[in-house]
């Protein structure tokens, strides 16, 4: 599937991150978004000279990452990187490729330093311009085990620690900059404002990249990949989905279709809601397919998780080149993919290493499809998603609304999938979704939702002897589906909804709370 990158001539300023694999590498692109600075994140090894013509930054940021420049074979920027002709910041990792690539050194610290730390400006420089003054100490968000010990010609050190001589350094002349510290993080206090010094004094940018600004660009870049060509969109009644299908709408008009596949894995009353909703605010063509028998029939006793994003991930295509047929045909298939979703779909440098899910809109997609992928959201974080929601109008109950992921309750029920199941889970959920909502709870929580567990347990109800299913209830605060917290409800909540359930769902004995946080936990239980 191709996905054409933008072109610059329609793009105004946007800077380049390189990624190292860092597991901060996204808030480089968070901090800049946030400040109006377009961008996007770009593996290392995929960033050219024919890519930097074609990209065309105003300036270049290269992530930390977890390899060691000591090796030889650890990742490194290509040389076109540092004779492109635009200012360069490294941050950890970046820091120090730009020294071992430009002729310093590194070594392994004896003193590794993890966490808080602070930093001495020893020289002023515009990437403090405003923020930090020479012999100022200041916090900042330390994660790292080499150090630069000697820089290469043309540098000068411009803050310091005990444990790291060269925490800050710089090459005026040729606007190279290197941190070992981790702006993109909000324990770098000044962090935010750091970047944006290096974006805005040093790269020149003005900061005018807003989601009325994306709205324009993209349903452009979407004129331009589909031309007259039909698409079909996979509508879910998700945010995603929505915003996609009204900014395809807005940029083509009468050659979108979009498909609602009510796949028996929806949550209790959700196919009419999405359905009435869409079709109540928009005059585009919405298909409604019934595909209960195709989706639980494939899954059935199918319990791997990945076999079953992919199984179900394939259908969804079957169905929609099925839908595509009945319309006379399409050649573009639009889904409302995030970035996100492509991050724990595939590694940071495209290479085998851990894939932490295959996303069935990402990596569950077969590669038999014969439409080409039309995602115009998937440079987005799910916040920014909303924000254009609001910019094209869309009703809050689509924007506000709580992620459903696409493989729905198949992957809140461990193990093998069945109709009885499905049923027991969808009750449970409804009462857990109300009880949040009549405690006036749902728009604290980023995400709520019941799991239906393989687990049977005995109890006793009415003096009888009950061995019935266990369900856990789970509930997040989050603003970008990368990093979660549980939320804390109260026992008395806890306790009431867990009465109410067990009282009205037959099949269901007992209720727990997961209290995992994302890290270590992901939000989703498979
Ligand atoms: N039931 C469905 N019918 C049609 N397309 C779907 C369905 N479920 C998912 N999709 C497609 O897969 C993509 C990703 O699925 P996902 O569950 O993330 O939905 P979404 O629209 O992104 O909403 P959200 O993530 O906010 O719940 C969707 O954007 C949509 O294109
Ligand atoms: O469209 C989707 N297809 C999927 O296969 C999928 N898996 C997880 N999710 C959603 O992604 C966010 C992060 O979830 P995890 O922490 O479980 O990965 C949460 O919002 C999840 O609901 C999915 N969405
Ligand atoms: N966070 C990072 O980029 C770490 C850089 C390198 N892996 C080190 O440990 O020093
Ligand atoms: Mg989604």
């Amino acid at each position: 599937m191709e996905h054409t990158t933008p072109d610059p001539s329609r793009h105004h300023e946007r800077i380049l991150v390189i990624d190292f694999g860092s597991q901060v590498t996204q808030l480089i692109a968070r901090r800049l978004r946030e400040d109006g600075i377009y961008c996007e994140i770009h593996p290392f090894n995929l960033v050219d000279a024919a890519f930097l013509a074609d990209y065309g930054p105003k300036g270049i940021i290269l992530s930390g990452g977890p390899a060691s420049t000591r090796i030889e074979t650890s990742p490194r920027a290509t040389e076109e990187v540092f004779t492109f002709g635009v200012p360069i910041l490294g941050i950890c990792y970046g820091e120090q490729t730009i020294v071992a690539q430009l002729g310093g050194e590194v070594e392994t610290a004896d003193h590794r330093e993890f966490g808080r730390a602070e930093v001495e400006v020893v020289e002023s420089s515009p990437l403090f311009q405003g923020l930090w003054a020479k012999g100022g100490k200041y916090p900042v968000w330390m994660s790292h085990g080499d150090r630069v010990v000697e820089l290469p010609e043309g540098f000068h050190p411009i803050a310091i620690t005990p444990s790291a001589p060269y925490a800050a350094i710089a090459d005026e002349a040729r606007s190279v900059y290197g941190v070992q510290f981790h702006p993109e993080v909000v324990h770098t206090l000044d962090g935010a404002r750091l970047l944006s010094n290096f974006t805005r004094n040093i790269c020149g940018c003005h900061g005018d990249w807003t989601m009325a600004a994306f709205r324009e660009e993209m349903t452009a870049k979407i004129r331009d990949q589909v031309g007259d060509g039909r698409v079909i969109c996979g509508l879910s009644g998700g945010v995603d989905s929505a915003v996609a299908a009204v900014l395809i709408h807005e940029a083509i008009g009468s050659q979108l279709t979009c498909v609602f596949v009510d796949t028996g894995l929806m949550r209790a009353g959700e196919a009419e809601e999405v359905v009435s909703l869409f079709r109540g605010h928009y005059n585009i063509p919405l298909v409604h397919v019934e595909a209960e028998d195709l989706f639980l029939g494939k899954l059935d006793g199918v319990d791997d998780p990945e076999r079953k994003r992919k199984i179900i991930g394939g259908t969804f295509i079957d169905v929609f080149e099925e839908e595509a047929k009945k319309i006379g045909g399409a050649d573009f298939l639009a889904q409302g993919t995030l970035y996100p979703d492509v991050i724990e779909s595939v590694s940071f440098d495209g290479g085998p290493s851990v894939t932490i899910k295959s996303h069935h809109n990402v990596g569950g997609l077969p590669e038999r499809m014969n439409m080409k992928l039309v995602e115009p959201l998937r440079e987005l974080f799910k916040d920014e998603v909303r924000a254009l929601g609001r910019e094209l109008g869309l009703p809050e109950a689509f924007v506000g609304r709580h992620p459903f992921p696409g493989p729905g309750l198949a992957i809140r029920i461990p193990g093998a999938v069945s109709k009885e199941k499905a049923d027991i889970l969808r009750k449970a959920d409804a009462i857990y979704l109300d009880q949040i909502r009549k405690e006036g709870l749902y728009d604290e929580i980023w995400q709520a939702f019941a799991v239906l567990l393989p687990v049977r347990t005995v109890g006793v109800m009415g003096d009888e002897r009950t061995y019935d299913w266990v369900l856990a209830l789970r509930a997040v605060t989050s603003t970008d589906g990368m990093t979660a917290d549980s939320y804390a409800f109260s026992h008395d909540f806890l306790s009431r909804t867990a009465t109410r359930i067990i009282n009205e769902v037959r099949g269901i004995n007992r209720v727990t709370y997961d209290v995992t946080s994302k890290p270590p936990g992901t939000i989703e239980w498979e």
